[in-house]
């Protein structure tokens, strides 16, 4: 049985072209779609499991990427978004007619991650982005109701995919997070 990962990946992780520029981004909506702009490429692409990153109808991972908050702006029916969760560490505007997340933004001055929207590239009308280099909260899809037993064919899955899976972040973003926080402690 072949392990349904995310539309944009099952077949295949495609390539960024190394030069993309930015462009829009388009919630689901036939009749006035939300529409964000975003300035230059992405970075740190993943694939995520985790409860809260939006996916798209049917898969079991987000994928979900970073951009600096001042490359992101809404340009067209903003007044359409709203919070999912003002609790949560990434304030996510998700469109409130076809629940699609345009971006997740931090507000929290002392976060690790504080100046960078999470976007999912997905939803671009245009290609090229930066791919997906890894696989972050694997085990979090268990919380989503994944069966523990069809893990393993989900990890032999993203390795054949290329994406090193791990059950939180990349060791590079988790070794910047502890950076941040030793740097905080020193202060
Ligand atoms: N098991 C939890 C994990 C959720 C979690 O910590 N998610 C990360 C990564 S989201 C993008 O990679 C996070 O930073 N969350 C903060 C937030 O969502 O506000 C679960 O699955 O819910
Ligand atoms: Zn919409
Ligand atoms: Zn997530």
């Amino acid at each position: 049985m072949t392990v349904h990962i995310h539309p944009s990946i099952d077949s295949g992780v495609k390539k960024g072209s190394g030069s993309f520029a930015g462009g829009t981004l388009v919630c689901k909506c036939k009749d006035r779609p939300v529409k964000v702009g975003i300035k230059g490429d992405v970075a740190h692409n993943h694939a995520c499991g985790c409860t809260k990153c939006w996916k798209p109808e049917g898969a079991a991972f987000s994928v979900v990427a970073v951009v600096p908050r001042d490359n992101v702006s809404v340009l067209e029916n903003g007044d359409k978004l709203q919070i999912v969760d003002t609790s949560a560490a990434i304030q996510r505007y998700a469109c409130k007619v076809c629940g699609t997340h345009m971006y997740g933004r931090i507000e929290n001055k002392g976060h690790p991650f504080y100046g960078l929207d999470f976007i999912h590239p997905e939803l671009f009308t245009e290609g090229g982005w930066s791919a997906p280099g890894f696989a972050a909260f694997v085990s979090s899809v268990i919380e989503s109701g994944v069966p523990p037993a069809e893990m393993d064919g989900i990890r032999s899955r993203f390795k054949e995919l290329g994406l090193e899976p791990y059950d939180c972040l990349s060791p590079p973003l988790m070794d910047a997070i502890a950076t941040h926080v030793a740097k905080s402690k020193a202060a």
